[in-house]
């Protein structure tokens, strides 16, 4: 399929006016055709005129119809065959299998959203009937249902060109939800991000839907995500990248004269906890394990392992032993942009610069465009007294926290900002000492697992991707799973409305055939 460099705004495809700029083939920092030149003002202006034109119509389809386009869009994404993955292994430098993966999630996870507009409980239809003879005072006929809440704005991630960039989590939960979307494509993978977009523009037109369900702007820059995120139009934003890229998006759209939602997920170490009965039944085997997780797609996964805690003694030597040894195996690794190589090696040169800290482990030195995995060790105290030591480094390092007993860990734990995930490693004989921490761990992350490390998020019912500040912007959501969807929705009540004037979802004979609450009770069907 060929590359045009084209915006897609609507129906139509356009290059763009403003300052061009190209794909680097991650692996050789050569260029790659074609130029995309940036969306200029009109075409952002055009392109949410076009979302807002789209919204009433859009939401406002039948269960049916909206999967069915959530289905076509996978279906089309399936069909553009091996041009999408090879493109998008040169863009990001991650291997065949890796990105083969990510399709199949991509397209999984559009097919859990049609499932879930199919099923219709997302709607959280309501209805409390009139109580006439109530005394003293009548209650009034009340329904509720859950609506789209506009156009939203989609950032994608450099690190997940697939499951999170043009058609990932966000669009589609957004899709589902009936909420037109504009994405602003990721500068890191724009021929990928091109296709997908086509991929969905020809699913738009498939299914009859209005032009303005989906639009897709390109810019060398940042005015284009930025005068999107001020736009009046949209009405909230979806995010995965950088602390400093999220709050920037926050605070313009905090700034606006109506403030709207930024969903951002942004930046996360993941602390893992041994404990002492399981270092000492399987150190080993777990710090093999941990290499594996930390190096997994150059470490550049939100949900890679980069703090580790644990009290010292010959469970905690074998499990350094072992994933030392790993770590010394490893090959450096293509890291997706020259920025966020060069962000990694910084990051990595601050901690080894650290006097109290020592480093363990490092793998193979790489190339230019190339990481080098790490491990550093440092005792609680120091980490305690140098937050620097808790900020984020985008690549294949992690820092071990010896902690001289479970109180020790405790005040890591109490100083550490939100995460996405929190692993435990345990033995039955560790219950009790895990059980103590869990309700702080409840306050620190926003998914807490048992003998495994957090990279590789399962896209299902029960999944929470989130977790409070900084992790997300917002600790009650999640960006992965069917959750997603309640973030693009609100709730309206209706009163006393009559059936005729009542949307679908809420009239008498339930002709879309949703899941309802009566007074609080699942309706009979
Ligand atoms: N925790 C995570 O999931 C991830 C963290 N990162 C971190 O971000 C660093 C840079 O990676 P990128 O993917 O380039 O993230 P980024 O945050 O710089 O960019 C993400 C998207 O937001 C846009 N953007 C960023 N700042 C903006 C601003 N001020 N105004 C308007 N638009 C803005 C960019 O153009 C891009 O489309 C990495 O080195 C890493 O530290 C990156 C990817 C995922
Ligand atoms: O671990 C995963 O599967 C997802 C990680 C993620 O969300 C990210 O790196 O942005």
């Amino acid at each position: 399929m060929t590359l045009r460099g084209e915006n897609l705004i609507g129906a139509e495809a356009r290059r763009g006016t403003e300052a061009a700029f190209r794909a680097v083939e991650a692996a050789t920092g050569r260029a790659l055709e074609p130029d995309f030149p940036g969306a200029d003002r009109g075409d952002l202006d055009r392109a949410c005129a076009l979302a807002e034109a789209a919204f009433d119509t859009f939401r406002e389809t039948d269960p049916e119809a909206r999967a069915g386009f959530l289905e076509a869009i996978a279906a089309n994404i399936l069909d553009i065959g091996d041009d999408l993955v090879t493109r998008c292994m040169a863009e990001t430098g991650l291997p065949r299998p890796r990105i083969e993966g990510e399709r199949a999630r991509t397209v999984g996870q559009l097919r859990l959203f049609a499932g879930v507009v199919r099923e219709g409980s997302y709607v959280e239809a309501r209805i409390d009937p009139a109580l006439p003879d109530r005394k003293p005072l009548p209650r009034p006929d009340l329904r509720l249902r859950r609506i789209a809440v506009g156009p939203v704005a989609v950032f994608g991630a450099s690190n997940f060109p697939l499951a999170f960039s043009v058609a990932g989590g966000d669009t589609a939960s957004a899709l589902a939800a009936g909420c037109p979307v504009v994405v602003k494509a990721h500068p890191a993978h724009p021929g990928t991000s091109e296709l997908v977009g086509r991929a969905i523009q020809k699913a738009v037109a498939a299914c009859g839907l209005p032009e303005g369900t989906f639009s897709l702007l390109f810019d060398a820059g940042q005015s284009i995500g930025q005068g999107l995120v001020a736009d009046p139009r949209i009405a909230a934003v979806g995010f995965t990248g950088s602390r400093r890229g999220g709050t920037a998006l926050m605070a313009i759209a905090a700034g606006r004269p109506s403030p709207i939602p930024v969903y951002a997920e942004m930046s996360s170490i993941n602390p893992v906890l041994l404990f002492p009965g399981a270092l000492a039944a399987r150190g080993a085997a777990i710090g093999k394990a941990f290499a594996a997780s930390l190096t997994l797609g150059a470490g550049q996964f939100c949900t890679n392992p980069g703090l580790i805690l644990a009290l010292p003694g010959p469970g905690l030597d074998a499990f350094l032993e072992a994933a030392g040894a790993a770590l010394r195996e490893s090959p450096a690794a293509t890291m997706l942009t020259p920025g966020i190589q060069r962000a990694y090696r910084e990051a990595v040169a601050r901690v080894a610069g650290h006097a109290a800290v020592t480093r363990i482990a490092e793998g193979a030195e790489g190339g230019a465009t190339q990481g080098r995995a790490t491990l550093f060790a440092a005792d609680s105290d120091v980490f305690l007294a140098d937050p620097e030591l808790q900020e984020e480094m985008f690549g294949a390092s992690g820092l071990v926290v010896r902690c001289a007993d479970f109180a020790a860990m405790r005040a890591v734990l109490e100083r550490l900002e939100g995460q996405l995930t929190a692993s435990l490693h345990l033995a039955p004989e560790d219950h009790a000492a895990a059980r103590d921490l869990l309700p702080l761990l409840e306050r620190r992350v926003g998914r807490i697992l048992v003998d495994g490390f957090g990279t590789g998020v399962e896209v299902a019912h029960a999944m929470v991707h989130g977790g409070p500040y900084p992790a997300t912007s917002d600790g009650r959501t999640t960006s992965v799973g069917s959750l997603a969807i309640d973030r693009f929705l609100r709730p309206v009540s209706y009163q006393d409305v009559p059936d005729a004037l009542l949307p679908a979802a809420l009239q008498a004979a339930n002709p879309l055939g949703l899941p309802r609450r009566i007074d609080g009770t699942p309706e009979r069907r």
